[in-house]
């Protein structure tokens, strides 16, 4: 019997230029990396919550546009991980990009009027995607991407930083366990990559359900998930604050947080 990683499946071989740690086609044949597909629902799902939070109170467009951004690469993510194609690992990664950019546009602008555009920030935040894009098109190394991805996270925790410092103390908790939930799974998504040996073998000798447990990169997406939808909710608290809307954070279920903002003082 071919190894488990090498079993062939419904896409074909993987002409991506990356291949995680779990092994290929093996809980089902129609499924590249099982557990790294469906580990995306929370990056789909949790941001058309926001999405429709952000509709029904007629907030600005671009923090729809951060939401949807996000689903957008949960959807990109889910269809990679379940091909391994490279086309479908490019719907995955430069939507990274893309969103990233919409939201350090969100944060380095929330503290000017409403209705006001910077245009020249729009201009620059294009010309670094389309950049990117076509580098990273012709130049097909993950590193850049990564790098580039990492610059931009990076420049998103600067300006949280000094928001939780100078401007809004009392929203270092939001902003805490955003980062730290995005560190946490950053930390996951190396031990996933520099050990794959290990957990390969340790899933060998474990029941299938707890095996999935060791699929850390599946972990890296639901914690990201869940740091960057964070992230935007502190985006949006910083926004509403300053433009005194009386924002509050509720948990929907008495689990799930959107942010509210008082029905008189929609945008
Ligand atoms: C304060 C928190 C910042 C939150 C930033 C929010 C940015 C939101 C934008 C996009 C959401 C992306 C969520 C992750 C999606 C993961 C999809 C994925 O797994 N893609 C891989 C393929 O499946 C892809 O190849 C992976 C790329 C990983 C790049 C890792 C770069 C690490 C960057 C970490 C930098 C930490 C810097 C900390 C500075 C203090
Ligand atoms: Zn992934």
């Amino acid at each position: 019997m071919a190894p488990a990683v090498d079993r062939p499946g419904y896409w074909g071989s993987p002409t991506s230029t990356l291949d995680w740690c779990e092994e290929n086609y093996v809980v089902t044949f129609y499924v590249a990396e099982f557990w790294n597909t469906v580990s995306n629902l929370i990056m789909i799902l949790s941001p058309v919550c926001g999405a429709i939070q952000v509709i029904r109170d007629g907030l600005e467009t671009r923090y729809l546009a951060a939401f949807l951004g996000l689903s957008a690469v949960g959807m990109g993510s889910w269809c990679y991980h379940m091909t391994l194609q490279y086309e479908m690992q490019l719907l995955d990664e430069l939507p990274m990009i893309y969103s990233s950019c919409v939201l350090v546009y969100c944060l380095y602008e929330c503290f000017k009027h409403r209705n006001s555009y910077n245009y020249l920030l729009v201009f620059i935040l294009i010309l670094f995607s389309l950049i990117v894009t076509i580098v990273y098109l012709r130049w097909k190394k993950p590193l850049f991407h990564q790098v580039m991805y990492g610059l931009l996270v990076f420049i998103l925790v600067l300006r949280s930083v000094y928001i939780i410092t100078w401007v809004y103390p009392w929203l270092r908790s939001l902003a805490y366990t955003s980062l730290g939930l995005f560190l946490m799974g950053f930390f996951l998504w190396n031990l996933d990559t520099l050990f794959c040996d290990t957990w390969r073998g340790a899933r060998q000798k474990m029941p299938p359900v707890l095996g999935a447990v060791t699929q850390f990169h599946a972990w890296w997406h639901v914690l990201t998930g869940l740091g960057s939808y964070l992230h935007i909710l502190f985006c949006l608290y910083t926004r509403t604050l300053y433009l005194k809307y009386r924002p509050r954070v509720k948990f929907l279920c008495g689990i799930w947080p959107v942010i509210l903002v008082e029905p008189s003082k929609k945008l």
